[in-house]
């Protein structure tokens, strides 16, 4: 039975709630349906449970800007927050979850976020992938563990004053663990263990779950189409500087429109992570319970009509005024909002700019012929990730000074 003024959504079945409603797989086009028939605001059964899902610009920022406080808590009852050991990410909102969040931008400050230190670092990983790349000149490659072990040793550099080689097996198993909990945690399993409380000790796939836990930003790289375009601004700006800084993007608004449009259509962790309520609130008119289950909807922000030039397409006149600036519309909110917005914002931005910049000067990257067209399903999990592919890396025949000396 939904509570009064509940927002509306269908009908439960006893005991599996709307279960049924969604595809197990990947339920974001059943989200999507449901928001066209019950709109901005509705609700859906997870079990017994109710939960609210949240659509659109509007509905978002009311719940996580003008009513952050009562939208920022994290449910405690579920498969992910039993898995993990609470830490910030899953941590339910209040003084312990607000100091460990103090403490991790003063740490990620005082190890040069925002600063040269943070952009060297960057820069010292990048030597290692364009190497391993040099190795793989006119082969055909996988390159996705690649990216994943870039970025990872970043964070692993900051955290631990370590980075790992990228054939090294104990960060291969790390970064392989950390795929595989992802996938359960926002998959099949998962669900039935948030929805049904009494099969939480049955021997089911959910008791594979290891613990390892972090959050590695997914690299997308530019289309060929794109890249062109991109290398002429990237070829106009640096000059013969031998390498990027993260300040050159205010004179880059195109390549700037390409990160940010492939960060749009890409849609990387896109039912953000569940909050709830932390107090009887009100949203959109409906009144919401203490306790409510909140599912965010990134997707349908990122793709709403009315917000963007071409919301269904990849257009980086998306991000692009007719000046031909660079300017981010409201709804571009892969990082969520409000105060439990992406602690890792900052560096994951900076990242996505030097790895892009400094790879696209280098390198040309090929679609194999003999690969057949792109398969763009998503494999879901806690984030959306292509499914594995190949790709050819050539250097590109006009070089800027600097590289074609070495
Ligand atoms: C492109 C890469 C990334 C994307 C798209 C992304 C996206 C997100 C999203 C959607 C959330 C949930 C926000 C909410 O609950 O409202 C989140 C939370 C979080 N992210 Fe990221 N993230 C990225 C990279 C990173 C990196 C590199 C770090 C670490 C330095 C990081 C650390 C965190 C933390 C600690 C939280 C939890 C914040 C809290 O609960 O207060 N993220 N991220």
């Amino acid at each position: 039975q939904r509570p009064k003024n509940f927002p509306p959504g269908p009908a439960p079945l006893p005991i599996l709630g709307n279960l049924l409603n969604l595809s197990l797989d990947n339920p974001m086009k059943d989200f999507d349906r449901l928001w066209k028939s019950y709109g901005n605001v509705y609700s859906l059964f997870l079990g017994p449970k109710p939960a609210v899902v949240i659509n659109g610009v509007q509905a978002m920022k009311e719940a996580m800007v003008t009513k952050a406080a009562d939208f920022a808590g994290r449910p405690q009852d579920i498969f992910v927050s039993d898995l993990t050991q609470r830490g910030m990410v899953l941590a339910d909102y209040g003084a312990s979850w607000r100091e460990h969040r103090r403490f991790a931008l003063m740490t990620l400050r005082n190890f040069g976020l925002g600063k040269q230190s943070m952009e060297q670092r960057i820069l010292g990983e990048i030597q290692y992938t364009m190497e391993t790349l040099e190795k793989s000149i006119g082969a055909t490659l996988g390159p996705q563990v690649l990216f994943h072990n870039a970025a990872s040793n970043i964070i692993c550099q900051v955290l631990f004053g370590t980075r790992y080689d990228y054939d090294d097996s104990f960060i291969q198993v790390v970064v392989q663990c950390f795929k595989e909990n992802s996938k359960i945690a926002n998959g099949p399993w998962a669900m039935l263990y948030d929805s049904i409380p009494m099969i939480r000790n049955l021997p089911l796939p959910f008791m594979k779950a290891d613990l390892f836990n972090g959050f590695i930003p997914s690299l997308c790289p530019s289309l060929s189409l794109l890249s062109e375009r991109c290398q002429q601004e990237i070829d106009r700006v640096l000059a013969k500087r031998d390498h990027a800084s993260y300040d050159d993007r205010r004179n880059m608004p195109y390549m700037q429109a390409v990160i940010h449009e492939v960060q749009r259509v890409a849609n990387t962790v896109p039912l953000s992570v569940y909050h709830c309520t932390t107090s009887d609130t009100q949203l959109m008119g409906y009144s919401l319970p203490r306790g409510t289950l909140i599912i965010q909807n990134l997707n349908s922000v990122l793709n709403e009509e009315g917000q963007w030039k071409s919301p269904r397409e990849f257009n980086p006149d998306n991000f692009l005024n007719d000046q031909g600036e660079f300017v981010k519309p409201e709804a571009f909110m892969p990082f969520s909002a409000g105060p439990r917005m992406c602690l890792g914002e900052g560096l994951a931005r900076m990242e996505l700019f030097l790895i892009t910049v400094t790879l696209l000067r280098r390198f040309k990257f090929i679609w194999p012929e003999d690969a057949g067209r792109p398969d763009y399903t998503p494999v879901y999990g806690v984030t959306l990730s292509p499914k594995p592919y190949c790709m050819k890396v050539q250097l590109r025949a006009k070089q800027s000074p600097i590289f074609s000396e070495t």
